[in-house]
């Protein structure tokens, strides 16, 4: 409407108005009973949406038009806001019937794919984040999160790769960041978030202060534990600003900020995130760690999951309390059974508390929050029952369920007053009553009386006016024009009575009024105009009433997802028999008959994962330079020894027959070049930059993952790196770097001799009659030579690819003398293999072909050939 606008009527100008207000957004203009867009919001609708575009004439010049009916916006919204946009919900603020003159209008809510409460939007189980990052000096960032559904506020502050990493494990549906380092931000973090920039004023240290310790009504930031991160209030302060130009005021149930301690857990290099499969699988049809751990049973339970399994612990208290919480759930079947019994019937406990902070709660999820907060109550008592003395549960863990205990509110004067108030049949609307039960007020029982009696006076009055009128099929009914009526059909127009006044003709019916019945009508529509505003009054007391426990009721969500998680835990080493592991303070890393987790459930019916023993430490065996064929198994090796120290430090039983896992700080991943999908530099370059960065940041309980480092150059330079690197991580003068190698160079092997923390292992493989049979098997020793022509054969390369590669591999590999490599290649023995297959190279086909050659097929009956076919068979089998 904005643009061509010759003569601007009040309409146009007040959208004008509006439009101005919010750029960027597309706005939804409620116009009667439809949402309309205009112009460019139009055509972007009616492409997302899939809804008619049409044009209309607007003051002389054509305008796109397209909308959709106001009921509808629970449908169409979520598509626009899934496909990147931000929303700006325009209302009509006044009844347009008592209006004088324009109808007002407002926006009433600003949906981004960060900031929203619709449940078609959201995803029950996992968290919808709103991000905000603020470059600082020093190349420090900060960084907060927000997920407005549920109110968690977290706040950090730290270096891009930190950052970098959070986003990834976060995935926040929205990014917000300063307009002057938009070309930064892209070149850090790419193009894969939506995002929204905002004004460098927004950023300040002071604002961000102020906007959090209002909200919060504090006078700092000490008690939050977030004082110590001035950029991480910068970016918190930028949330809070960004929910009130989104319109998002009533933001009560973010009652607090969290810091998000980057020293408590395992710091995971972005490829680990990534390469480990933990939260995504890397390729379509993956399947990443959080599927085979996910056994959770409520929405909260899944979303915690979700962190636990980016952020791993590293201190051993509460690694272990995790562990005998879950042991003591195995040890105890009836415990675990019941307390899961009770964890599946709570709902979304937390968003629903947030939808009575933000008043926008219906009747029918109230009911869905006491059906919820009734199982509180039995969990509490559950977990403070006295266990059976013989228990050997480790000292302290029923004092761990009791503290769950103590912190669960059963918020019982809450529960009360909704199961005696709210009706168990309650609707989604508020303002068509049958909300609430009889008996909680006696103004709306007596009108409930009203209401009903009038309605059965006037079943009395159809009945008695069908005898007296001899009309059979004579019926009242009601509607919103003429509100209620008495229809009859055209075959008895003759019969009714003079007095009635006739309203309305329909194709075969009449539809009539009569005074007594208009007497009625008022008194019903009354009752019910009243009984639905008692009913509102009622419900909102309730609302109110619960936002009273909007704290109680979030602690409740946060142990309910804590105990969901650990009975997780619990079902699924159960299921797929994993042992609890032994956490040390020392070095070691010491694994019996590992398995890889996902793996192992993913093979064909019938296979089973072959487990392995590895053990790693500071002072023997530091690092193992793993050789094998291509596909015996060392990849897989190395993801399953860093996905048992991961789930052993989440708290999670492993996949093993037993482990001592030395704490570790940090992952670090680096896999070959190969898959990369890099920002215009070379793959090579970027593997050598982010090697880099793992050696710079080295710590002595590091666990180091190199797969094929190296290879996505000459093998020479590949060699040569590989080799410097493995010597570099050995000499480390402060860090003694836990490292696992793999690599195809088998002239690695040589480092072992050399450095006397550095071993040789290989992944068994067997060679039988000219094939390879993979055994799966991690075995001390180097390895000759890596059969990566037989899986070329294995493949499907043709036979004389496969010949003529072999003896270029013998010729290359034929002395240890150190040979120029110039050299070698000169006499690289010539290509004696024609690339044609009928060049037989087994002598039988030679016989064969003679034979078939001496065969006459015109002289042969049906039962020679077949004798035939059968000698040259035996012949060749
Ligand atoms: N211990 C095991 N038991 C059963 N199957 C296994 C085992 N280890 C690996 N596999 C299977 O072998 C396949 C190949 O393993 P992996 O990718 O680890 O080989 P690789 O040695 O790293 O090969 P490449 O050098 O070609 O990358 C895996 O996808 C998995 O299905």
């Amino acid at each position: 409407m904005a643009k061509a606008a010759q003569k601007e009527t009040p309409l146009n100008r007040q959208y004008n108005q509006i439009k101005t207000k919010y750029p960027g957004a597309l706005l939804l203009f409620r116009v009667g009973d439809f949402y309309e867009t205009f112009g460019e919001d139009a055509i972007r609708a009616s492409r997302i949406l899939g809804i008619v575009l049409t044009r209309r004439n607007n003051g002389g010049a054509q305008e796109e038009l397209a909308g959709f009916p106001h009921h509808s916006l629970d449908t169409y919204l979520p598509k626009l806001v899934r496909a990147g946009e931000r929303v700006a919900i325009c209302d009509q603020l006044e009844d347009p019937a008592q209006a004088k003159g324009i109808v007002k209008r407002g926006v009433t809510e600003l949906v981004t794919p960060g900031v929203s409460l619709n449940d078609n939007v959201l995803d029950v189980r996992r968290n919808n984040y709103l991000a905000a990052v603020h470059f600082g000096k020093d190349d420090q960032l900060g960084l907060a999160f927000l997920d407005i559904s549920t109110g968690e506020f977290l706040a950090a502050q730290g270096s891009a790769a930190y950052v970098d990493k959070m986003l990834q494990g976060f995935v926040p549906s929205e990014v917000l960041f300063c307009k002057k380092n938009k070309a930064e931000f892209a070149q850090l973090f790419g193009d894969k978030f939506h995002t929204f920039q905002l004004e460098d004023w927004c950023f300040g240290y002071d604002f961000g202060y102020e906007q959090l310790t209002t909200h919060f009504r504090t006078a700092t930031l000490k008690g939050f534990g977030i004082d110590i991160l001035p950029l991480g209030i910068c970016a918190a302060g930028v949330i809070l600003h960004y929910l009130q130009e989104t319109e998002h005021k009533q933001i009560g149930h973010i009652s607090r900020i969290t810091r998000l301690e980057e020293e408590r857990y395992v710091w995971l290099d972005r490829f680990t995130v990534r390469n480990l499969e933990l939260v995504y699988p890397q390729q379509e049809g993956g399947v990443p760690l959080i599927q085979i751990l996910d056994q959770t049973v409520t929405p909260m339970g899944a979303r915690l999951l979700r962190k636990w399994v980016v952020l791993p612990l590293k201190e051993k208290k509460p690694i272990e309390e995790r562990l005998n919480t879950v042991e003591l759930l195995l040890q105890h079947d009836e415990l675990h059974e019941v307390l899961t019994q009770h964890l599946k019937q709570i709902g979304d406990l937390e968003r629903l508390i947030s939808k009575v902070a933000v008043r926008r709660i219906s009747p029918r999820e109230m009911g869905q929050l006491k059906k919820s907060l009734r199982q509180i109550a039995p969990i509490k008592e559950l977990l403070s029952a006295q266990l059976g003395e013989t228990s050997e549960v480790p000292t302290g863990t029923l004092g761990v369920l009791r503290k769950y205990a103590d912190q669960l509110n059963t918020c019982a004067y809450l529960l009360d007053k909704i199961e005696a108030e709210l009706r168990d049949d309650a609707p989604i609307v508020t303002n068509q009553g049958n909300m609430i039960k009889s008996g909680v007020d006696p103004e709306l029982d007596e009108l409930h009386g009203i209401a009903y009696e009038g309605k059965d006076y006037l079943l009395k009055l159809q009945n008695r006016e069908m005898a007296q009128t001899g009309i059979p099929s004579l019926k009242i009914a009601y509607n919103k024009v003429f509100g209620y009526y008495l229809e009859v059909t055209n075959a008895h127009k003759n019969k009714v009575p003079v007095d009635w006044i006739r309203k309305q003709t329909l194709v075969n019916a009449e539809r009539y009024i009569t005074p007594e019945l208009k007497e009625y009508e008022e008194k019903i529509l009354n009752a019910e105009d009243k009984i639905f505003a008692i009913e509102q009054r009622i419900f909102n007391d309730l609302i109110l009433a619960a936002a009273e426990y909007v704290g109680a009721i979030q602690q409740n969500a946060r142990v309910v997802s804590v105990l969901d998680v650990l009975a997780s835990f619990a079902t699924i080493a159960r299921k797929n028999n994993y042992v609890k592991p032994t956490i040390s303070e020392g070095k070691e890393l010491d694994i019996k008959e590992g398995r890889h987790a996902v793996i192992e459930q993913q093979l064909p019916l019938g296979e089973s994962y072959v487990p392995n023993d590895l053990y790693l430490d500071d002072e023997t065996q530091q690092i193992i330079i793993i050789t094998g064929p291509n596909m015996a198994g060392k990849s897989a090796l190395l993801r399953q020894t860093a996905l048992i120290v991961l789930m052993a430090q989440m708290g999670c039983y492993i996949p093993a027959r037993q482990a001592t896992i030395g704490l570790v700080d940090k992952i670090f991943t680096r896999v070959g070049a190969s898959d990369n999908l890099s920002r215009g530099e070379s793959t090579f370059m970027v593997e050598m930059t982010e090697t880099s960065s793992i050696l710079n940041n080295l710590s002595d309980r590091s666990l180091v993952l190199m797969d094929e480092i190296g290879r996505g150059t000459s093998t020479y330079d590949g060699v040569s790196i590989a080799w410097a690197i493995a010597e570099y991580l050995h000499n480390h003068p402060q860090s003694r770097a836990k490292t696992l190698f793999a690599t195809h160079y088998h002239e690695l092997n040589q480092l072992a001799e050399d450095f006397p923390r550095i071993k040789n292992f290989n992944v068994a493989v067997r060679e039988v009659d000219n094939k390879v049979i993979f055994l799966r098997k991690l075995k001390p020793g180097g390895s000759e030579h890596s059969f990566g022509i037989h899986v070329a054969q294995i493949a499907g390369m043709p036979q004389p690819i496969v010949l003529r590669a072999s003896e270029i591999m013998q010729h290359l590999e034929k002395d240890h003398v150190p040979e120029s490599q110039a050299k070698k290649v000169r006499e690289m023995p010539k290509n004696n293999f024609q690339l044609s297959i009928f060049e037989p190279a087994d002598p039988r086909l030679e016989e064969l072909k003679e034979k078939l050659s001496l065969v006459d097929v015109n002289t042969l009956s049906p039962i020679e050939a077949l004798l035939k076919l059968n000698e040259l068979k035996k012949l060749v089998t």
